[in-house]
């Protein structure tokens, strides 16, 4: 089993998120932004959408970010790695939480300058199958100026905690019970955003 430290699993389960720093090292950061550059050059990200199935709907008042699904038969070495490390990181979660996340879902994350995602969960109300968001930043050199942060709320509603995107950052959460939303970011802010699923 992977070592997590303590804290992560004492914040999801008291508070509902955590962050891992440095999740992942540098030069991997670097890598895996070089692979979304060329999708993103090549053309291959689409407007994102809200809602699911036949209700998905591009909502630019809502959400202004571009993405790319990976496909799970289809990784790079690079991205099956991080697979690797995301699916210790399930068994972790299973055992200790008494969890059947039996699956993981990703997309590469495009927020071009200005763009943002309001306030929201990421469990649909018709299908509750995203049980942990796990989201990693692939920016560089990002500072708090640059804007982007993802701001998770408080189970009261009243208080807030901004996190910022730093490249190598790992951010998990409860996906039915955590709002959160992405403020406007003022430069391409680029991510990998996923879902452990009980399907
Ligand atoms: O990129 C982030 O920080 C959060 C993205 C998000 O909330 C989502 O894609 O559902
Ligand atoms: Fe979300």
């Amino acid at each position: 089993m992977q070592h997590v430290a303590v804290g992560f699993l004492d914040e999801i389960a008291e508070r509902g998120w955590s962050v891992i720093p440095d999740f992942i090292p540098a030069e991997v950061v670097t890598e895996m932004r070089e692979e979304l550059r060329n999708l993103w050059q090549e053309g291959e990200f689409r407007r994102a959408g809200v809602g699911r199935g036949a209700s998905l709907q591009v909502r630019p008042e809502i959400r202004t970010d571009y993405v790319h699904w990976l496909e799970p038969n289809a990784l790079t070495p690079l991205q099956q790695a991080y697979w690797d490390q995301i699916d210790t990181l399930r068994q972790t979660l299973n055992q200790e939480f008494f969890l059947s996340l039996r699956s993981f879902e990703a997309h590469f994350a495009v927020y071009p300058a200005g763009s943002f995602y309001k306030k929201h969960l990421d469990q649909f109300s018709q299908t509750r199958h995203r049980i942990i968001s796990c989201i990693l930043y692939l920016n560089p050199n990002w500072t708090p100026a640059d804007g982007g942060q993802l701001r998770i709320y408080e189970a009261d509603g009243l208080g807030h905690t901004d996190v910022t995107p730093y490249g190598g950052t790992l951010v998990c959460f409860r996906s039915a019970d955590v709002f959160h939303e992405v403020l406007p970011a003022h430069r391409e802010r680029f991510s990998l955003t996923g879902w452990l699923r009980t399907e």
